[in-house]
């Protein structure tokens, strides 16, 4: 059994706030013995607007708070998974008026012991959405979308497939992560209230039964700016479907961690128990 923690923070949008709370969690993790930490989606920064989010988006090789984090993480060799914004390498359509600015990717880092950035994700499905007394958000005015899922690597608590937060509603890539051999996925998130009151938790737990997989799910929480609040509820799930770990939803104005157990054997034993055969002679195939 190893330990995993998962931190739950409230980005806003100074940089130099959010890595110090990242900070605290970082060295909490470390006192709890854990071997992995998992941020939320877009843990660098959380702005007002598009424009605003554009003009703080910098390359990892020049953002204090990537290089904030990949240094905490050499100096107690932990590895940390984190989501951050970064610019596209090319505009949307290739050829942009130079007044228009460039487009940002939501990726999510993976940061090894020693400090480096050796698996990166950006984040294939876009939150467009208008719901009637709800969110209204378009995710993709701003940003361009992922073209490719990351085979799983090998981490200190398994095999882990990289997704974030939107991703959750899509089984699909889940499944595909799953073939190819990932024991524990990753949906970092930024989740709205009212979307993350309906089905949050029954996504979570659902790709988890699915995969028989732990699912981690480090999420913002509260009032990011005066237009914009996270749901929380950041999650462990096991492979059976267990909720083994769980945060709040309300924002106590410091950031909180969450340490859980990740079992190796749990999986294996999971998937021996009810091996979930597929009919691929009856329907089409993920
Ligand atoms: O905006 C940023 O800087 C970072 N990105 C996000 O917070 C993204 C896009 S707005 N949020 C989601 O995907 C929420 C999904 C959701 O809430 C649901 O699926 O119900």
């Amino acid at each position: 059994m190893v330990l995993a923690a998962v931190g739950q923070i409230c980005s806003t949008a100074s940089m130099a706030h959010n890595l110090s709370q990242c900070r605290i969690l970082v060295q909490k993790a470390v006192a709890a013995g854990a071997k992995t930490l998992f941020l939320p989606e877009a843990s660098d920064y959380i702005a007002s607007s598009p424009s605003e989010s554009l003009s703080l988006c910098r390359p990892a090789s020049q953002s204090e708070f990537v290089q904030g984090l990949q240094s905490l993480s050499r100096q107690h060799k932990l590895p940390i998974n984190v989501g951050v914004h970064e610019p596209s390498d090319s505009d949307a359509q290739g050829n942009v008026a130079a007044d228009q600015k460039k487009k940002m990717k939501n990726t999510l880092l993976w940061i090894d012991e020693m400090g480096e950035i050796v698996q990166r994700y950006q984040k294939v499905h876009l939150f467009d959405v208008e719901i009637e007394n709800g969110p209204i958000l378009r995710e993709s005015d701003s940003t361009e979308a992922g073209n490719k899922l990351l085979p799983p690597f090998s981490t200190p608590v398994g095999k882990v497939g990289l997704m974030i937060c939107f991703d959750l509603r899509f089984p699909e890539p889940s499944l595909h992560l799953h073939r190819l051999g990932a024991t524990l996925l990753t949906y970092p998130s930024a989740f709205t209230v009212p979307t993350g009151l309906a089905h949050w938790s029954p996504l979570l737990r659902a790709r988890a039964i699915e995969t028989q997989s732990y699912v981690i799910a480090a999420a913002q929480c509260g009032p990011h700016n005066e237009k914009r609040v996270s749901y929380g509820h950041s999650m462990v799930v096991s492979p059976w479907g267990e909720v083994v770990g769980e945060l709040g939803g309300e924002w106590k104005g410091e950031p909180e961690l969450l340490v859980c157990d990740v079992d190796a054997e749990k999986v294996e034993s999971v998937r021996r128990g009810m091996p979930l055969k597929r009919r691929w002679d009856v329907y089409a195939e993920v």
